[in-house]
């Protein structure tokens, strides 16, 4: 998917290529990257004109990417910024890692002598390998537009794009959508286990299961109607979806229980920012 300005995608150097990193690559090469470079020590499959660099020494002295993509864990930022300070002196920094903040990563640069480096971050979601992503990004003041379109341009490319204009919103998002295929990969494993505790085949159960969690994400994505409606559309009164939501829905059961969880999700992105 293709919304932002025309024209090939931008030479990147891609920091960290791993679940996130790969799934957006996997997007960018569908979409004609530009010639880039990938840090990672495990990826052994990138096709040419790109290059991999294993380690941070690897990486070529006369690159100059238009984008700093960071995708390593956050628990790698300090030991990954001053790999890549010398190419945040000329390029704008996109950091995709939950948690870390602006002003942090903008002063652990300063402290390994890039000023003035500009900082952008990103929460996207594995979906971004099929184009079907969905990314929320957050720029500061200091940002230009023609930044802020980059960064547009470029993960537009693997799916949708929204912008926040609270940075402390981020940990909201990195618990609903950056960690939310999860949630719904888990209801598909349960829905399977549940299955098989009924009596079905394994291989029927997964089947199933896995079609009616992607089939209802694909009818949702068509439709204008709102989550809820499509649900009470599944739902005769006094039928079987009624029994089944009866429990799912009681106040201590999902609504409680999802609650809590994003609620865990969103803490757990600010315990990462330090
Ligand atoms: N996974 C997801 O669904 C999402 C993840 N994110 C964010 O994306 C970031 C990456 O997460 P994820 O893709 O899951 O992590 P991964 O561990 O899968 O990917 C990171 C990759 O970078 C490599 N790497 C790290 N440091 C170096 C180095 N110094 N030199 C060479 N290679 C290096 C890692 O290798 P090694 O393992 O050997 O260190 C690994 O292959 C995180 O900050 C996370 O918060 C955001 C949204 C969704
Ligand atoms: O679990 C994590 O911390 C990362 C951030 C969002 C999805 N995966």
């Amino acid at each position: 998917m293709t919304d932002g300005p025309a024209g090939p995608l931008p030479p990147l150097l891609l920091v960290g290529c791993g679940q996130m990193g790969g799934a957006m690559l996997a997007g960018w090469l569908a979409d004609g990257l530009a010639p880039s470079v990938i840090l990672d020590r495990h990826r052994d499959d990138i096709p040419a004109p790109h290059k991999v660099a294993r380690q941070a020494s690897d990486l070529p002295d006369d690159f100059a990417p238009a984008l700093i993509v960071l995708a390593t864990k956050p628990q790698k930022a300090a030991e990954i910024l001053p790999a890549i300070a010398r190419f945040a002196r000329h390029a704008p920094v996109l950091s995709v890692m939950a948690g870390k903040t602006v002003g942090g990563l903008t002063a652990s640069l300063e402290s390994v002598g890039t000023e003035a480096a500009v900082v952008i971050r990103a929460m996207p979601n594995t979906p971004s390998a099929i184009g079907q992503g969905m990314t929320v990004c957050y720029a500061p003041p200091a940002a230009t537009e023609a930044q802020r379109a980059l960064c547009t341009r470029l993960l537009s490319a693997v799916g949708d794009v929204a912008w926040v204009a609270e940075e402390a919103q981020m940990d909201a998002v990195t618990a609903v959508s950056g960690s939310g295929p999860a949630y719904v990969f888990l209801l598909a494993e349960l829905m399977e286990q549940a299955g098989i505790a009924q009596g079905l085949p394994a291989g029927l159960a997964r089947r199933i299961a896995r079609r009616t969690v992607s089939g209802a994400g694909a009818l949702l994505a068509q439709s204008e109607s709102d989550a809820a409606d499509l649900r009470r559309r599944v739902t005769s009164p006094g039928g079987t979806t009624q029994a089944a939501l009866d429990i799912l829905m009681a106040p201590t059961a999902w609504p409680a229980t999802m609650e809590a969880a994003i609620a865990a999700a969103a803490r757990r992105a600010r315990e990462l920012a330090s």
